[in-house]
């Protein structure tokens, strides 16, 4: 039996970020990015979605066991990422600004080489209840 199926692993963290492009002028910045961009810095509660689609393992019954890969987002994402300053701690952000969508594409690209190719890897992250990334689209 071949069931082409996804699993999802929802975790979360929270992080610290200000919105800046380091090119512009304040002014710029401030237009463009508003309150996102005051130089405090602002947290968030991020929700994050991973989904694998694959094949069901037909002696296990899994796709992926959903512990193996709850370990593998703390242990490689949520260690870097949780309680931290996006913009000053991470070195992901050090030269790219943290949007949601940099944030998202970012995650994609430390777990892909972590999950076996023949799985699709799928990012979805909520920066707030009512904005939210899907990475790859
Ligand atoms: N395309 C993007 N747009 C915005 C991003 C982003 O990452 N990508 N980020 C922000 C801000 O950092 C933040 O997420 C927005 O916060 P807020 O305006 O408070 O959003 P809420 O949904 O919670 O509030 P509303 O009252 O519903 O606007 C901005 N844009």
């Amino acid at each position: 039996m071949n069931f082409k199926t996804a699993i999802v692993r929802r975790e979360h963290f929270n992080s610290a970020h200000r919105l800046h492009n380091p090119m512009w002028p304040d002014e710029k910045n401030f237009a463009v990015f508003g309150k996102c961009n005051n130089p405090n810095y602002h947290g968030h509660n991020y929700e994050l979605e991973v989904k694998i689609i694959g094949i069901v393992n037909e002696d296990t019954g899994y796709i992926i066991d959903t512990k193996y890969l709850s370990d593998l987002i703390k242990e490689h994402v949520l260690h870097k990422f949780d309680h931290k300053n996006l913009n000053l701690d991470v070195e992901d952000f050090k030269n790219l600004n943290p949007t949601a969508e940099n944030i998202a594409i970012v995650i994609y690209n430390i777990l892909r080489p972590l999950i076996e190719e023949n799985y699709e890897l799928k990012i979805k992250l909520y920066e707030t209840r009512r904005n939210f990334v899907e990475y790859p689209y």
